[in-house]
């Protein structure tokens, strides 16, 4: 079972709440006063009522008179009863100066408290020492105890905490298990008897083979339909009110059916770090799909990466078709994805040498630019733009970039504060040559990550040069942040002039000044590239340079009989 408690054994372990600075405290002396200097300066007077024989005085350097005294209780502990999921404060009173207030558990087990979780200690400057414990269970009951001490000395004060007043049992937790089912959670004074009750059946049906205190029962094999559940005391015979009905989808069986009526699995065309990719073919319709399946608790949201990708339609950003739930097997989700089928867009340029131009660069910049802008209108940052996430489909008239993997993205919404609040890793080596210097700095991700990314994009697909990387993590990272890079011009004679300065707009090192998609779409060297083509030698080494090792282009391989 979780718990909030330190595992620390000794008491130093205990948390400790320090009096500000100035409190009055008064005290009753321990053993082994403190050689440490005392360099907290009180006004004399501060420690009225202390017993002289308690107090410690020295001049500080200015004079002032510094005086300590040992804390004394004023008010004891008080025992408290609370019903189970109630909060409850334990408190005492002491007087002292400058001192720290600490609580432990001390029956019937022994264990230091922490400030944080369901837990919150306090101590005021008027000296009330607080323990408040919220949610309270009944494995909370017992005796804690507050030891209020400085250099002079400690005091201490305990109380009989008590959960739930006997009698009928409570109602039961009950959640949905991750892999199907429900999961049933209680925690009570006195062992009990879980019953469930299919809604619709009217029968009360135990669940338990021997009553429990406290216990976490998952129930994955529970046929689909509507349950509630109540606790029987072991004791007394009496039922607890019954939980409200909770919906139970029959352990994701049926999500799996549904699947595998509808698509038959092929080849892996992809993997990252939380996902895997396959291709797969619905057998209704014909059209072949990607299946992105990722596992549940790895950093992806695979629903929040189908609620961006549903919401509406761009032609240069991945749609998705579906999502399924607990497929292909408990704790793991399967987004359906419309099928890219030209593989990276870099690939395949390198592999093309007659279509590889300035003007195939800037069509395919524009495509980018625009699935950005579209991305930032409807309130999300990609934040993950690199080659092997801007593929191209080569089904249609012109090739296509699509924009695929928002595993990373985050919902802006009004004002950013969405993007604010999300925990965002350092990026790994795969992204830190796309990353802006926000980002490698740990500030909030935004929206003007993505035109960043899309600066470097440009300048490797034009030269196949990194304009950041170096030998090591550290000095590329040092680069990013002095945004040090140039324009060598053995790459770049060939080069029009003004797309050095489309790099140099979106690679702005501040933010608010850099270009956003929407205004670099305005430059107009995406007219004016000229069809010259480029050399591709140094975009073959940058790719082979970022292909894991043993991993070929698997997705070219993935063309559908149809298209030629
Ligand atoms: N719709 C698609 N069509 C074809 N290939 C795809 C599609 N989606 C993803 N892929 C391929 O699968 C690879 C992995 O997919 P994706 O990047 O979405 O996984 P991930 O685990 O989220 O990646 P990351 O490591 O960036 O977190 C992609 O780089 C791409 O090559």
């Amino acid at each position: 079972m979780p718990t909030e408690w330190s595992t620390g054994e000794h008491a130093c372990d205990a948390y400790d709440v320090a009096a500000p600075v100035g409190s009055a405290f008064n005290v009753c002396t321990r053993q082994g006063l403190s050689k440490r200097p005392w360099g907290l300066k009180l006004r004399r007077g501060a420690g009225a009522g202390a017993s002289a024989a308690s107090a410690a005085a020295e001049p500080g350097a200015d004079g002032v008179v510094t005086e300590l005294r040992a804390p004394e209780l004023s008010e004891p502990a008080a025992d408290v009863t609370v019903a189970p999921g109630a909060s409850a404060t334990v408190s005492c009173r002491a007087v002292a100066t400058r001192a720290s207030a600490s609580w432990r558990k001390t029956a019937p087990e022994t264990r230091a408290l922490r400030h944080g979780g369901r837990f919150a200690i306090s101590l005021s400057p008027d000296g009330l020492a607080t323990l408040t414990i919220h949610a309270c269970r009944a494995s909370d009951a017992g005796v804690y105890c507050c030891l209020v001490s400085n250099e002079l000395g400690g005091v201490q004060s305990s109380a009989r905490l008590t959960v739930g007043a006997g009698g009928a049992p409570s109602v039961p937790a009950v959640r949905a298990h991750p892999g199907g089912g429900l999961v049933v959670q209680w925690d009570e004074p006195a062992p009990a008897h879980l019953e469930y009750c299919r809604v619709g059946e009217g029968e009360w049906r135990r669940a338990t083979e021997t009553p429990a205190a406290a216990n976490t029962l998952a129930l994955e094999e529970l046929p689909a339909g509507q349950y509630s559940f109540r606790l029987i005391c072991s004791r007394s015979g009496a039922p607890g009110p019954a939980s409200g009905p909770a919906a139970c989808g029959g352990g994701g069986a049926w999500q799996r059916e549904q699947f595998a009526r509808r698509y038959s699995v092929e080849e892996e065309i992809g993997r990252g770090r939380t996902a895997r990719v396959l291709a797969a073919r619905d057998t209704g319709t014909g059209q072949r799909v990607a299946l992105k399946q990722v596992v549940a608790g790895r950093g992806a949201d695979a629903v929040r990466e189908y609620r961006i990708l549903s919401r509406g339609a761009h032609g240069g950003v991945v749609r998705a078709l579906a999502l399924f739930a607990e497929v292909p097997r408990a704790g793991a989700h399967s987004l359906v994805l419309e099928l890219v089928g030209g593989g990276p867009l870099l690939d395949w340029a390198a592999g093309a040498p007659p279509l590889y131009t300035q003007q195939l660069v800037a069509l395919h910049t524009r495509q980018l630019l625009s699935a950005l802008d579209w991305l930032h209108n409807n309130n999300v940052a990609h934040l993950d733009v690199r080659p092997e996430n801007i593929l191209v489909e080569l089904g249609g008239a012109t090739p296509q970039l699509k924009l695929v993997d928002l595993g990373s993205a985050v919902e802006t919404g009004e004002g950013g504060a969405g993007a604010a609040g999300r925990e965002v890793l350092p990026p790994a080596p795969a992204q830190l040559e796309f990353a802006p210097p926000e980002c490698v700095l740990g500030r909030p991700p935004a929206a003007a990550w993505d035109a960043w990314a899309a600066g470097v994009f440009l300048y490797v697909f034009l030269t196949g040069l990194s304009p950041f990387l170096d030998e090591s993590i550290e000095e590329t990272t040092a680069n990013i942040i002095k945004c040090d890079y140039c324009f060598p011009p053995e790459h770049w004679a060939g080069v029009a002039e003004r797309a050095q300065a489309l790099i140099r707009g979106l690679l702005e090192p501040a933010p608010a000044r850099r270009l956003a998609p929407r205004a670099a779409l305005q430059d107009p060297w995406f007219d004016e590239a000229p069809t010259t083509a480029l050399s591709a030698t140094q975009l073959k080494t940058f790719l082979d340079r970022r292909r894991p090792a043993g991993h070929g282009n698997a997705l070219h391989s993935l063309r559908s009989p149809n298209d030629t």
